[in-house]
């Protein structure tokens, strides 16, 4: 099992880690942003300074073939073994593609994942999904494998802006409204343009185990893990067309817009109640703002739906509802009429 440390000492952590998970050689892939802003934080270790270093482009647009490749490159020219270990100290991009890097290079190598964001902290570095965008679709190619250890450190978090903060936040948001209600409510009431980072410390805490208990029960997303797709079989959709239009939208954004539609389906097809699908919403619309597309694009929307990996067939789009917060209902499916009408109902509601 997959082991998930909170640290409180970030190199005397990981320095334990580094002893206890034998390899011959050690690597470090970041984004050009968490070399600048997070190596320094580990750099004290002599095994650390002497690893190989691996920096690719930051952003999600490069969670992509080349940077993939570029990755297997490094690894291959610089003596890597079956035996090497590789850290991915990044957000959840750099976990997502490092890890599917780890996984597939001479059959699979081991990793630890160092979560730079909040969103991977609570969300990507845990779990074992990984893999790459392609074709124009999200994680469209990966592989189900676990980091050996996870090491987690809010310490992170400072140096992140506004909207990557609350990019992660919309995670957490999903954990809450899949877990239980108290959970939710102590979301919803945190002050976010005003951050208590002890209060988020053990809000971050909380949400990771969310994720941690659902996967363990579920490691391969065969049953109770579609939950943790909430929001995101819209969501997807709306984060793919942003790319295709040009104006690249941050996953945790897309995830927020992608919960609104789905609670909407979820009042309109289970009975979620409506008071707590009007009070998700006017959080939502307070802290993501805006995006703008109209009904010209909902056809590419629903061809993009199309491809989410919950489907079991073609023609119908898998969803996963709620009948209350923490009332799962998985293998949902809706009518595109109601899609349709679901993503209506953010437009009218955000403004767009
Ligand atoms: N595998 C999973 O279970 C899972 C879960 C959720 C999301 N994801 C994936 O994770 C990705 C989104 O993760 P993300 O939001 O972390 O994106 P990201 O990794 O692209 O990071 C967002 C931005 O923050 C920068 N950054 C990283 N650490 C920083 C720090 N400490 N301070 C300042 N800036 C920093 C990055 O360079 C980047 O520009 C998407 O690809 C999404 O599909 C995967
Ligand atoms: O861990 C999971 O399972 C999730 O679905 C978490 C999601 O937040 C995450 O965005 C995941 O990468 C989505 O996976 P996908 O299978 O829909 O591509
Ligand atoms: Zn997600």
């Amino acid at each position: 099992m997959q082991k998930v440390i909170k640290s409180t000492d970030l190199n005397a952590d990981l320095k334990n880690i580094l002893s206890v998970i034998p390899h011959d050689k050690l690597f470090i892939l970041t984004d050009r942003n968490s070399e600048e802003l997070c190596f320094h934080l580990i750099n004290n270790l002599d095994e650390i300074k002497n690893a190989g270093k691996i920096t690719i482009e930051a952003g999600d647009n490069n969670k992509n073939m080349e940077s993939l490749s570029s990755i297997w490159t490094f690894l291959c020219n610089n003596g890597a073994t079956r035996n090497s270990l590789l850290i991915n100290l990044g957000g959840g991009m750099i976990t997502d593609i490092g890890g599917f890097a780890a996984a597939s290079f001479k059959r699979g190598i081991k990793c630890v994942n160092i979560p730079t964001t909040l969103l991977g902290a609570v969300d990507a570095a845990v779990g074992g999904k990984t893999g790459i965008n392609f074709n124009g679709l999200k994680n469209e190619i990966g592989a189900f494998a676990a980091a050996e250890t996870v090491l987690i450190d809010s310490v992170f978090f400072k140096s992140l802006d506004y909207s990557n903060f609350m990019s992660g936040y919309a995670e957490m948001l999903k954990h809450g409204l899949i877990s239980n209600e108290s959970t939710w409510v102590k979301l919803l009431q945190f002050d976010t343009r005003n951050i208590d980072y002890q209060i988020l410390k053990e809000l971050v805490v909380e949400s990771v185990e969310v994720k941690e208990d659902i996967v363990e029960k579920d490691p391969l997303e065969k049953n109770i893990r579609k939950s943790l797709n909430l929001g995101h079989t819209i969501g997807h959709a709306f984060e793919s067309l942003s790319y295709t239009m040009k104006q690249p939208m941050q996953h945790g954004y897309a995830v927020a817009w992608g919960i609104v539609c789905e609670l909407y389906l979820s009042h309109k097809k289970c009975n979620f109640p409506k008071d707590k699908l009007w009070q998700t919403l006017s959080f939502i619309k307070e802290n993501y703002g805006t995006f703008y597309f109209g009904c010209d694009e909902y056809e590419a929307l629903y061809e993009l739906m199309k491809h989410d990996k919950k489907n079991a067939s073609v023609d119908e789009i898998n969803f996963t509802l709620l009948s209350d917060i923490g009332q799962c209902l998985l293998n949902q499916t809706a009518t595109k009429e109601d899609i349709f009408e679901s993503i209506d109902f953010l437009r009218e509601s955000i403004g767009a």
